[in-house]
C-alpha cells in the first residue's frame, strides 16, 4: 500500500471549557517517521485519536487518511485475553493465509518462544504491550499510529522492539506519541512537539 502525505488544516479541538488545539495544522511526509512530543495532557492521544477518526474536530480537518488502511496501537493493551499472542494477531490479520507459523516467527523476534502459547492474560505488562505492537505492525497499512508503544520496557527490549518496528515499516508512514527523549534517533524519526495551545507545532514535519 503506498504511504500517502497525512495531515491535519486548522484543526481546533476542545473539551468543554479546555482547549487542546487552536487551528493546528501540520502535514507528514508519505514514509516518513514521526515522534509527537508534548507534556502529559498535550494532546499525543486526542490528535493520533483524530487521524484515526476516533475523535471529531471542532473544527479544521484531517488529510490523507485513508479509511481500513491504518495500523493502530492505543495507549492501553487491546487484546483477547484468553488468546495467544498468535491468536490475537491472527484475529487481527486480514489476510487468511497468513500462517500461524509465520505469525510465530514474526512474534519469536520480540517475545520469549514460551510466551507465544500462554494466553496473553497470563503475561507481563512489557510482553502484552509487545504483542499489541505486533498487531499493529503485522496488519497491513499505509500509515502506522503508535501511542505510547515502549512504556514498561527495558532499554534492551526497547531498542530490540524498535528495530521489529523499523524492519516492517516498509515504506509506511509511522506516527509515534512519546515520552522518551531518545526515542526519535532510535526509530530514525523527526520530533514534532505540540504547541502547549494557540501556537503553531515545532519541529520539522513537512
Ligand atoms: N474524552 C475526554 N473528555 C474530556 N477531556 C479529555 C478527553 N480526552 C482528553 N481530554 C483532555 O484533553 C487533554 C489532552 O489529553 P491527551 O490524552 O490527548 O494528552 P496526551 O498528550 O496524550 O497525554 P499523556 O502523555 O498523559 O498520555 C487533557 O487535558 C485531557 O484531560
Amino acid at each position: 500500500m503506498r504511504a500517502s502525505r497525512v495531515g491535519v488544516e486548522r484543526l481546533s479541538k476542545r473539551f468543554g471549557m479546555h482547549e487542546v488545539f487552536d487551528e493546528l495544522s501540520l502535514e507528514f511526509a508519505g514514509g516518513c517517521s514521526y515522534c509527537l512530543r508534548a507534556p502529559s495532557g498535550g494532546g499525543k492521544t486526542t490528535l493520533l485519536r483524530i487521524l484515526m477518526g476516533l475523535e471529531r474536530p471542532d473544527s479544521g480537518r484531517v488529510i490523507g487518511v485513508r479509511r481500513g488502511a491504518i495500523s493502530v496501537m492505543f495507549q492501553e493493551d487491546r487484546l483477547s485475553d484468553a488468546l495467544t499472542p498468535v491468536e490475537n494477531v491472527a484475529l487481527l490479520h486480514p489476510d487468511r493465509r497468513v500462517s500461524r507459523r509465520m505469525i510465530e516467527a514474526e512474534l519469536a523476534e520480540i517475545l520469549p518462544l514460551r510466551a507465544l502459547s500462554q494466553s496473553v492474560v497470563e503475561l507481563s505488562g512489557g510482553m502484552r504491550r509487545r504483542v499489541a505492537l505486533a498487531c499493529a505492525m503485522l496488519f497491513p497499512s499505509s500509515l502506522v499510529l503508535l501511542d505510547e508503544p515502549f512504556t514498561g520496557l527495558d532499554t534492551a527490549t526497547k531498542r530490540e522492539v524498535i528495530d521489529f518496528v523499523r524492519a516492517r515499516l516498509r515504506g509506511r508512514t509511522l506516527i509515534v506519541a512519546t515520552h522518551g527523549a531518545d526515542d526519535a534517533e532510535m526509530l530514525g524519526a523527526r520530533t514534532v512537539t505540540l504547541p502547549t495551545s494557540g501556537g503553531g507545532a515545532d519541529g520539522d514535519a513537512v
